[in-house]
């Protein structure tokens, strides 16, 4: 929690304001039990009426101003808590931005979307608190002390007593809940990422009418959730009766040996009256503060989860100095790279070694999961080789900067992902300025104009969430699109034509190939059809390089190849 005070520090000023005003706030409560002590054995006792009007008056203004001074800290703790949540979601967010897919994968995308909102409102909430109660709760407490202790010593010995026992009660319910406040948050995770299971796959969920299992699933998560809020209710729900049962056996103490101490004349009745109030002040920032440190332990749990997204840098870092390429051509090359996910016991790939020149397509082809994605996410640097080097023209892809690197791929994921806006926003992802003329050219090359005119507003008309208004071949070919706007050096298409029919996928291909002559193409496919114009055809097999040639010649000495066209043959002969 202590790693989250340095995030206030652009709030000096506000936090400034909170102390001032709750230490004036303080000093005119602590004033009134004085005046009313006044008011009794001064203005009772003698009967004088303008005494009591005129002490009366200050009491009822130094109220007012006490008011009008806790609105003022209201406000500004308010002001520096929303100042911090916002500003931390800004960091949490802009950090993980720049997280390498192994850091992203480590959390987990639910608990990354439960940390930057439910945690950062935890921590949020308690620096409100901290702000209103941790000075409120100190200086009440020493000027009570103070002002109670030199009103009667020998009454505040009462306090000797109940301090300890109040002490012990907090300490035991702070130990019990952190516990508790951890697994709270662990459960939030859980929620949030069934949730977005669910809600993101409604279409398998209702297709395989799993409605009633998801439904169980839920229900689970949410009971396991409920049933630790309540563990925590009932730790609160026991502690505050006890402490006021405590609260009101000290007042019914002082009361007694107050009222011992008026009958043997060493005490007044209104000097009694102010020690009460003084005791309640002190018993009540005393529950400010146990409240407080009841808090604090799940601040810290959600704090330290926010520190651990901070703190995780991101495994792919940019160079030092940047290596300029001397001629920026976009040629690929794979010298010996081997590369295994993060905890997995064997490399996906292993000493896989090619080059793709610029002017040519270069495809992959192999079975499910031989690696193909993998290799190609290697080339924008989603992950570090293990060992060996990836070089673009010349210059290893680990001393050109990132931004400088992905400025000259266009990459077309596996999986089209497109943004709630029009088509034309979409296709401007990577070129802002890209011109009507430009797009209107990407979707002509990537075949997609004819749908996108057919819609009323054409490249204005809108997509909704994940582009959910188009089918899964549209959906491609405007992800293609998007690559093609930024007339990048290289191409990265991932297995990006499985969703077009033979024929688009044929029309689509001859098209780039004229639209992008000069650039790298490299294509993972699973279609022979798809790979067979290319240039180069390199055969992957268990994460390994099992052959490299022209569809010719790999079907001429090449077992794998063949088996892969031969199943292909044989499928399409009995479909
Ligand atoms: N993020 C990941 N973390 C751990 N292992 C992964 C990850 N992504 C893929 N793998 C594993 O790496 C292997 C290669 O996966 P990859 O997606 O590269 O295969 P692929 O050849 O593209 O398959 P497909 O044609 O089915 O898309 C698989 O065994 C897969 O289980």
């Amino acid at each position: 929690m202590l790693d989250m005070i340095k995030h206030l520090k652009p709030y000096k000023a506000q936090l400034f304001l909170v102390v001032i005003f709750s230490l004036a706030a303080i000093l005119f409560e602590l004033y009134l039990p004085t005046l009313m002590a006044d008011i009794v054995d001064v203005g009772i006792v003698n009967q004088d009426v303008s005494f009591i009007l005129q002490t009366g008056g200050w009491m009822l203004l130094f109220s007012l101003l006490a008011i009008l001074l806790s609105v003022g800290v209201s406000y500004f703790a308010s002001k520096v808590s929303f100042g911090f949540g916002r500003d931390m979601r800004k960091k949490l967010f802009v950090h993980v931005e720049n997280f390498s897919l192994q850091e992203y994968e480590k959390f987990g995308s639910a608990s990354l979307i439960t940390r930057t909102t439910n945690d950062v409102k935890v921590v949020q909430d308690v620096i409100n608190m901290m702000q209103r109660m941790m000075t409120r709760a100190p200086l009440m407490l020493i000027g009570g002390v103070f002002l109670a202790v030199s009103r009667d010593r020998y009454l505040s010995l009462v306090f000797l007593a109940a301090l300890p026992i109040l002490a012990l009660i907090i300490f035991i319910v702070a130990r019990k809940a952190i516990p508790y406040f951890s697994a709270l948050q662990k459960k939030t995770d859980r929620l949030t990422l069934i949730l977005r299971e669910v809600l993101t796959g409604i279409r398998v969920v209702r297709a395989f009418n799993r409605v009633e299992f998801e439904k169980d699933r839920f229900n689970v998560a949410n009971e396991d959730f409920r049933d630790t809020g309540i563990k925590i209710g009932k730790l609160m729900a026991l502690m505050f009766p006890i402490m006021l049962i405590i609260m009101n056996f000290t007042n019914i103490a002082i009361v007694w040996f107050g009222a011992m101490r008026i009958d043997q004349g060493d005490m007044q009745v209104g000097n009694l009256l102010a020690f009460i109030q003084y005791a309640s002040m002190i018993l009540m920032s005393l529950i400010m503060l146990s409240m407080a440190f009841i808090m604090i332990p799940r601040a810290q749990v959600s704090a330290k989860r926010l520190n651990e997204v901070l703190l995780t840098k991101s495994t792919i870092k940019d160079p030092d100095q940047e290596v300029q390429t001397k001629q920026s051509e976009g040629f690929v090359e794979f010298k010996d790279v081997t590369f295994r996910y993060e905890g997995a016991e064997r490399p996906v790939l292993e000493g896989v070694s090619f080059t793709a020149k610029p002017g040519e397509t270069t495809a992959i082809i192999g079975s499910t999961g031989s690696g193909k994605s993998t290799l190609l996410q290697l080339i924008p640097r989603f992950y570090d080789v293990e060992s060996g080097d990836i070089l673009i023209d010349g210059v290893n892809i680990r001393n050109i900067k990132q931004s400088t690197l992905r400025d000259k791929l266009g990459y077309v994921p596996q999986k089209a992902n497109l943004f709630s806006g029009t088509i034309a926003e979409n296709l401007r992802y990577g070129k802002e300025d890209a011109t009507e003329a430009e797009i209107h050219a990407a979707l002509e090359t990537a075949q997609a104009s004819d749908f996108v005119q057919k819609r009323d507003e054409g490249i204005q008309s809108k997509l909704e969430q994940v582009g959910s208004n188009l089918s899964g071949g549209q959906k491609q070919r405007l992800s293609i699109a998007r690559a093609l706007v930024r007339k990048p050096e290289i191409y990265l298409f991932d297995d990006s034509f499985s969703a077009l029919d033979y024929k688009t996928d044929s029309k689509l291909r001859q098209a780039l190939k004229t639209e992008t002559s000069h650039a790298t193409i490299i294509i993972v496919a699973q279609r022979v059809n798809t790979v067979k114009a290319a240039e180069k055809i390199i055969v992957l097999n268990e994460g390994k390089i099992a052959g490299v040639g022209t569809h010719q010649e790999l079907l001429a000495e090449n077992t794998i190849y063949q088996e892969i066209v031969a199943s292909q043959e044989n499928g399409e002969a009995s479909a």
